[in-house]
């Protein structure tokens, strides 16, 4: 079978330095891979890789078979959609003078056909399905918490259907109670739309507790899979 994301020999530099030195792994349709590892081990760089951010200086990205480091913006842009990023901080990824509602219609057009009774009808979907009050929508970002900020970039990234996301810490920014919520919300989503997730985090119990496999990054290689010790 093949995986939905097969990353190969991925080699990233800054300057001298070598953030990722050989970074090889996969994840299948509809599985939760974990990506932990201390500060500045290079999860954000693989991250970036990985969404056509950056591009590594060896190595291949390949998503659902398609070779991602050789294409240009505008061939990434329409596959887009089938890979969608989740950040960590919840305010800093939205417009903070648009209504929720504007801000997920936002997707829904750029991934379109827009329609002026199915487009908010989609809208009200995407808010009840990440838990959220349909209401939420007329209000702006500074009058939602932070767990209904991160709630709305959640919903913002599945507006166009996609097979995987890509979680940058998306809970480190949260309080407690709050990111439990926000990570029963990911499990929830994983079983009921079998979206691959990968989920980067310095914690290693929450990726233990969502993920079925977890890879461990230090110096930008990886350790052995699935024995990360979290030292
Ligand atoms: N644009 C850049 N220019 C130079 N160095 C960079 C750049 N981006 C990242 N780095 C360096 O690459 C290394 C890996 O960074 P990265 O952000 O990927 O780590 P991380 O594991 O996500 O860390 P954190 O958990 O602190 O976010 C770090 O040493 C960082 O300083």
């Amino acid at each position: 079978m093949n995986a939905l994301l097969d990353v190969r020999d991925l080699v990233v530099r800054r300057g001298a330095r070598t953030v990722l030195d050989g970074v090889s792994f996969t994840v299948a349709a509809g599985e939760t891979v974990g990506l932990v590892g201390p500060s500045g081990c290079g999860k954000s760089t693989t991250a970036a890789a990985v969404l056509g951010l950056l591009r590594p200086d060896a190595g291949t990205v390949r998503f659902a078979g398609i070779e991602l480091t050789k294409l240009r913006e505008r061939e990434l842009r329409p596959l887009r959609r089938r890979f969608q990023p989740v950040f960590q901080d919840p305010y800093g990824s939205l417009s903070p003078r648009r209504r929720i509602r504007e801000q997920l219609a936002e997707p829904l057009r750029l991934h379109g056909p827009w329609s002026a009774t199915e487009g908010p009808a989609r809208i009200v979907e995407l808010l009840e399905l990440v838990g959220l009050d349909p209401a939420l929508g007329e209000r702006l970002p500074h009058e939602l918490s932070g767990g209904q900020c991160q709630r709305v970039g959640i919903a913002r990234a599945l507006a166009g259907g996609p097979d995987l996301l890509v979680l940058d810490e998306p809970t480190s920014a949260l309080d407690p109670t709050v990111r439990a919520g926000v990570l029963n919300l990911l499990m929830d989503l994983q079983d009921d739309l079998g979206i691959g997730m990968l989920f980067i985090s310095h914690d290693t119990a929450t990726v233990r507790h969502l993920c079925h496999r977890v890879l461990g990054l230090r110096g930008g290689r990886l350790t052995a899979e699935g024995r990360w010790d979290g030292a």
